[in-house]
């Protein structure tokens, strides 16, 4: 463990040495020089969505005249200036926004996870805390991601405080991923215990987020619109950072200032997908039902400018940024990576072979079987933003070190009772992958992490391979199978080489999804 990659605290770094090549030794120091390197990208990407660097960026204040400036959009601040936040990301924007804003701010209410602030001090986060005389109340609660009491008192005040407010005041509202479990406000007769049976269900049965958040903005009094109508007539700014791919703000914390599009057909047939239409309990079915037929239609949203502030692509454009100052061709696959992780292991696994042989010229060609299949499984895989034809070209006979990037979350199916996370099982599997052919004269190291720094219920944040790491593992007494048959992924890297390709950087205060990272190092 203690030689796991420890990022974020260390923030100033040994210069990184020009990789020796050569002989067995040298290519343990290229590999030790491409995990610097690795962790180095890994900790750019989180930087650049870090609550601080991201409001400054959002907002600026002119301290002489009072202006508040959100992108191009000015507000006049006089003692109207009013913050309510949810998310696992929230309490450093709280605290960013408090520096900024100072004595402008007149009151605010956060809502977010249980423990954060403990686990922020133990980290020596400093920069996520609010100062002891803060003028935002925060609220602790949703444990395990499930709406409980403590979210439901949260979602009150934040309503209490919206609904106080006056046509001269300005709202800024804080989301971020976590957020629709700790905004629970159930219409009545819907109880608490209706909505968390009924979200837990559909998680469990594979409903995806967008269908999930549906069925949550049916049921709520604040999320699909509801916030920002309680708001009305103030002036509300929303500044998101993004944990869905594709940054759809009508689906990130379930869109709580974006009128919702959806009709109760659209509920209808989720609940039918999943199989619990008939087992709706009585309250979901009057809320529904009175839904259709509510004169009103859905919430208006005229006064809202919804801003997305983070997200996994600006995460991943000062990775490329960082990978061109380090001297490699740098290029964006996709921020949308989804799937089966066993697929998007193979797709790495392949587009390693195929781009290794783009990239030393002798060899282009020689995999034009990896090519057609790699072709294939990136379209069943559906990514939308795909650049693989550009990752390729750019790749082709350069002979220069080539950083593919790419960011999303993929799925795991749970078989077995093990330890481990989607970015470490990623890493895992890619690993079992790269060991399966020679991939000729180049190095390759693959990284996976989780921006939050917490991957599933471990305390890395990922783990990062290389096409040794099977033959290595064997050597050690460890088998790759039968650690991923059972989930143990985690397990596997906290024993492998001593825990030497965990990736550890604590609870980062920021999320926006996973970041892969992809080298190729021609010898
Ligand atoms: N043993 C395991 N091996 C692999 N993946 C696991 C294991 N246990 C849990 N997971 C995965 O971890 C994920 C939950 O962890 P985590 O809290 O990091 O993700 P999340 O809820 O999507 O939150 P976030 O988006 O903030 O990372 C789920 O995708 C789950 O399938
Ligand atoms: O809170 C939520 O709804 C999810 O994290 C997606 O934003």
């Amino acid at each position: 463990m203690a030689a796991a990659l420890q990022i974020l605290p260390r923030l100033a770094r040994a210069p990184l040495r020009p990789l020796l090549l050569g002989g067995p030794v040298a290519r343990l120091a290229s590999g030790m020089a491409l995990a610097e390197h690795a962790r180095q990208l890994f900790e750019s990407a989180v930087g650049a969505v870090l609550p601080g660097p991201m409001l400054h960026r959002a907002l600026s204040l002119d301290l002489d005249s009072g202006q508040l400036k959100v992108r191009d959009r000015s507000f006049q601040l006089r003692q109207n200036l009013y913050l309510v936040g949810f998310g696992k990301a929230v309490l450093g924007m709280a605290a960013a926004a408090e520096e900024l804003l100072g004595q402008h701010l007149v009151q605010g209410v956060i809502s977010v996870p249980k423990g954060i602030r403990a686990a922020m001090e133990r980290a020596g986060k400093q920069e996520m805390l609010l100062k002891p005389h803060s003028r935002v109340q925060v609220f602790e609660g949703a444990e395990d991601n499930l709406p409980d009491r403590d979210a439901l008192r949260a979602a009150l005040a934040i309503r209490q405080l919206a609904e106080g407010l006056t046509a001269d005041d300005l709202l800024l509202v804080f989301i971020s991923g976590g957020g629709s479990a700790l905004l629970p406000a159930p219409i009545p007769p819907i109880t608490l215990e209706e909505k968390q049976t009924l979200t837990k269900l559909l998680a469990a049965r594979g409903a995806t987020i967008q269908e999930l958040n549906t069925i949550r903005k049916a049921l709520s009094q604040l999320k699909g619109g509801g916030l920002a109508q309680a708001a009305y007539p103030a002036q509300v700014v929303s500044l998101i950072l993004s944990d869905v791919v594709g940054d759809p703000v009508e689906v990130i914390a379930s869109g709580p200032t974006v009128a919702s599009v959806h009709s109760v057909q659209d509920c209808l047939h989720i609940l039918n997908r999943y199989g619990l239409r008939a087992a709706l309990p009585r309250s979901v079915k009057t809320v529904l039902a009175r839904a259709d037929s509510d004169p009103h239609g859905p919430h208006s949203c005229g006064h809202v400018l919804n801003v997305i502030i983070g997200s996994n692509a600006l995460a991943l454009a000062e990775a490329q940024r960082q990978a061109e100052a380090l001297g490699y061709r740098a290029v964006v696959l996709s921020t949308a990576i989804q799937g089966n992780v066993k697929s998007v292991a193979q797709f790495y696994g392949l587009l390693a072979r195929v781009a290794g042989a783009h990239l030393t010229p002798p060899r282009a060609g020689t995999f034009m079987e990896e090519d057609e299949q790699l072709h294939e499984l990136a379209a069943k895989l559906q990514l939308p933003d795909l650049q693989l034809k550009e990752a390729l070209e750019a790749v082709a006979g350069t002979g220069s070190p080539v950083c593919l990037l790419a960011g999303g979350e993929p799925t795991v199916q749970l078989q077995g009772s093990g330890k481990g996370g989607r970015n470490q099982e990623l890493a895992l599997r890619v690993g079992a992958e790269l060991g399966q052919w020679p991939l000729g004269p180049i190095d390759v190291l693959f990284l996976s992490g989780g921006t939050d720094g917490q991957d599933g219920p471990t305390e890395a944040a990922g783990a990062w391979v290389m096409p040794e790491l099977a033959s290595q593992a064997t050597a050690e007494g460890l088998d790759v199978a039968t650690f991923l048959a059972h989930n143990d992924s985690h397990t596997f890297f906290s024993r492998f080489r001593g825990g030497a390709h965990l990736l550890h950087t604590g609870l980062t205060g920021t999320n926006v999804m996973d970041a892969h990272i992809l080298f190729l190092w021609p010898r």
